[in-house]
C-alpha cells in the first residue's frame, strides 16, 4: 500500500492501461473486462484489474499531468511489479494532417516539464515509447483499417498557454504532431526502472484547424484507441 493506492500485492496485472481521467479507467474496466475488480479508489483516481480474452490486465488513472502521472507509475512499477505501461489518452494536434479521431502513437515524447528536464544536467534526454510496444500498435492499428500516425508528442505541464499557438514555439515546425500532459515523465520513468511504456493518444481537438471532436465520436474513438492498447497489453 501506498499514500495513494490502497492495492495490495498482486492486484495489478503486469500490464496496465493509464487514462487520465477516473471515469474512464472505470469505463474501460466495465466495458472491456471480464470479472473487472476495483483494486484501487483513494483519491477516486481508480484502478481495476480483470481479465481481456482470458489474459489478466488492468486499468489505473493517472490524472492529469505529469506530477501526477508520475506517482502513479512510480508506485505500479516499484510497488506492484507492474513492467507494462499503456497510456491511453486524449490529445491535442498541432500538424493538419492529423485528424480528430486519429490515433498519435507518442514515438518520442518532447516536454517543458521540470519533472524530465529538471535531471539530466546539461543533457537534454529524449524520452521514447517502448519500440516492441510501438510496432505492435501501429500493426493493430494499420490491420484494423485504423488512421494513425506515430511521431513526436509535447507533453505540456500547460494546458491554457497564455500566448495561444506561440505557447509552442517552434515545435509545430519540427515534427510535433500532438500535445498532451503525461507520455515524456512516463518514458522517463520507464527508461529509469527498466520497464516498457507507449502513450496513445485519440487526437480530440486540432489547435491549427479548430476542428473538434463531437461527443458521438469520442466514444467510438476512444473505444477504438482501447481495443488496440489492449491487444498490445496482452501480448506479453
Ligand atoms: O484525456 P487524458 O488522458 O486526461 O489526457 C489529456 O487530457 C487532459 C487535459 O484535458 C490531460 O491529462 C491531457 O494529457
Ligand atoms: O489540446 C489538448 C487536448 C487534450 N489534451 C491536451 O493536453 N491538450
Amino acid at each position: 500500500m501506498t499514500p495513494h493506492n490502497h492495492a495490495k500485492a498482486g492486484d495489478y496485472a503486469d500490464a496496465v492501461l493509464l487514462p487520465g481521467d477516473p471515469l474512464r479507467a472505470k469505463w474501460i474496466a466495465e466495458t472491456f473486462l471480464d470479472a473487472p475488480e476495483l483494486v484501487n479508489s483513494v483519491r477516486n483516481c481508480l484502478g481495476y484489474t480483470g481479465t481481456y480474452k482470458g489474459k489478466r490486465v488492468s486499468v489505473q488513472a493517472s490524472g492529469m499531468g505529469q506530477p501526477s502521472l508520475a506517482i502513479y507509475a512510480h508506485e505500479l512499477i516499484n510497488t506492484y511489479g507492474v513492467t507494462t505501461l499503456i497510456r491511453v489518452g486524449t490529445c491535442g494536434g498541432l500538424n493538419a494532417k492529423v485528424k480528430v479521431r486519429d490515433l498519435i502513437l507518442a514515438q518520442a515524447a518532447s516536454t517543458d516539464s521540470a519533472i524530465v528536464k529538471g535531471r539530466f544536467g546539461a543533457f537534454n534526454f529524449a524520452p521514447i515509447a517502448d519500440f516492441g510496444l510501438l510496432r505492435s500498435a501501429a500493426d493493430k492499428a494499420e490491420a484494423a483499417g485504423m488512421r494513425y500516425h506515430a511521431g513526436n508528442m509535447l507533453s505540456s505541464d500547460i494546458f491554457y498557454h497564455a500566448d495561444g499557438m506561440a505557447g509552442y514555439d517552434k515545435l509545430p515546425e519540427h515534427g510535433v504532431i500532438g500535445v498532451e500532459m503525461e507520455a515524456a515523465a512516463l518514458y522517463t520513468l520507464a527508461a529509469r526502472f527498466g520497464v516498457r511504456a507507449l502513450t496513445i493518444c485519440t487526437m480530440t481537438d486540432c489547435l491549427i484547424t479548430g476542428q473538434e471532436i463531437d461527443a458521438d465520436q469520442r466514444q467510438t474513438s476512444l473505444r477504438e484507441m482501447v481495443s488496440v492498447a489492449l491487444e498490445v497489453a496482452i501480448e506479453g
